[in-house]
């Protein structure tokens, strides 16, 4: 069995490669980090240590990489692939689409096999969202047979991997805990199974419990942590006040998934805590600057602050805490990320209002962007 899985990184490596591996694939890694695909393919394996007392190791064996800019040879082993994951961040999904393309393209003019395509990236559609890339590279002829043989199957993903500390490059250090769930009413009866992977027939409660207690929490740690100037999540979860202001958000954020999806309260409020515990597992070093990145799709309009602070409005649930971290956000001024340095900018130019509706859409006559700019001013004193 064959998977191509695009993005050698943290979660590619740490989680679902290793997942594929266990499977019984041949996971052949497609990256553009040219160092790692050459170890990749030297060695043929590498390390996964778990982050608990024991630093349990395992060995994920049978794997291989491609240059992503070789992307005949990506095609090629897509034409011959089982399944195709992705983990590369869903703003790169459309630099991979064409590859996919082709690869279908490929496959489909020799025969008619069907094909498994993952997204396993933190957004709500994700794999609907690449299809969407892909399908703008194929012929209507084409993309009425992959409509019946290629399924793009929704996914959320969840495992804590920090960038790595590792002198080795494909050693990676991951949290215990793992969740991937795909939603099998996109897959057709006879898919290829993963061990370990939660088919759902629904996948919304899922990935939003998800994005909108893990994601949620984790960023709120992150921004209120680099405001207070700490540099790991670790140490900002010794923070008393930060604690409280995720433990707030994640109760407005409750509120809400327990309203829309009926999850039970008391089984929630154990979902937040174990989830708090996973944040503070004094086994790993996760920088704030990497739980933090990319403020402005994190500020986006369906990720993991607005979408929850928005719906939890329409239903009158205050959310004090969610404005506090969406004002926290817009003060993550960390330079060494692009989208940081560029929302900045929009604020020194644009002022507050505007770059708020323009990364959030909240628009000026919505309470919540009074609330949020009224959080951010406090904050930007106290900062
Ligand atoms: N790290 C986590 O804890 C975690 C957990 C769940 C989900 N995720 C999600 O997984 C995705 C990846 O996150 P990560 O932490 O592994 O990031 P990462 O930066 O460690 O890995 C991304 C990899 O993609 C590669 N890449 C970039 N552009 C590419 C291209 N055009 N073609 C092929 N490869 C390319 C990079 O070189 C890198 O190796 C993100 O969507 C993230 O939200 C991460
Ligand atoms: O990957 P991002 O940038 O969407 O979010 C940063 C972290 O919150 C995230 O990577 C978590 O570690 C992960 O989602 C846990 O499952």
């Amino acid at each position: 069995m064959k998977a191509v899985h695009f993005g050698a990184g943290n979660i590619g490596l740490g989680f679902i490669g290793l997942l594929l591996s266990r499977s019984g694939y041949h996971v052949q890694f497609v990256d553009v980090d040219e160092e790692r695909v050459s170890l990749l393919n030297s060695r043929g394996q590498y390390t996964v240590t778990l982050a608990n007392e024991q630093a349990d190791a395992t060995v994920v064996r049978n794997v291989s990489a491609i240059n992503g800019k070789e992307t005949d040879r990506v095609a090629q082993a897509i034409a011959e692939a089982d399944i195709v994951t992705t983990a590369v961040g869903v703003n790169v999904l459309p630099h991979i689409a064409a590859s996919i393309a082709k690869g279908i393209e490929l496959r489909l003019k020799a025969a008619s096999r069907p094909l498994t395509v993952i997204a396993c990236e933190n957004a709500i559609g994700g794999s609907t969202q690449l299809k969407q890339h892909v399908y703008g590279h194929l012929s209507p002829e084409i993309k009425e047979r992959a409509a019946e043989l290629v399924a793009f199957p929704d996914a959320a993903v969840d495992r804590i991997v920090p960038i790595q500390q590792h002198e080795d490059k494909l050693h990676v250090t991951v949290e215990p805990f793992f969740e991937w769930v795909v939603d099998r009413s996109a897959l057709p009866q006879d898919y290829p199974v993963i061990e370990g992977v939660h088919y759902a027939d629904k996948l919304g409660p899922y990935i939003e419990r998800k994005l909108f207690t893990v994601n949620t929490g984790h960023c709120c740690a992150a921004y209120h942590g680099y405001r207070k100037r700490y540099s790991t999540i670790q140490e900002a979860m010794k923070d008393e006040q930060i604690v409280a202001e995720i433990r707030g958000a994640l109760n407005e954020t409750g509120a809400v998934l327990v309203k829309q999806y009926g999850f039970d309260e008391a089984e929630h409020r154990k979902y937040i805590d174990k989830i708090m515990d996973r944040f503070r597992n004094p086994y790993l070093t996760d920088e704030v600057v990497r739980v933090g990145r990319s403020p402005i799709r994190k500020l986006s309009p369906n990720d993991r602050l607005v979408r929850p602070a928005m719906t939890a409005y329409s239903y009158g649930i205050d959310v004090p805490h969610l404005a506090n971290a969406i004002a926290a956000a817009l003060l993550f001024d960390y330079e060494g990320d692009p989208e940081a340095a560029q929302l900045q900018l929009t604020l020194k130019e644009q002022g507050i209002h505007k770059t708020l509706f323009t990364y959030t859409e909240i628009p000026e006559s919505h309470p919540l962007h009074g609330q949020i700019v009224a959080a951010y001013e406090s904050l930007s004193h106290q900062d």
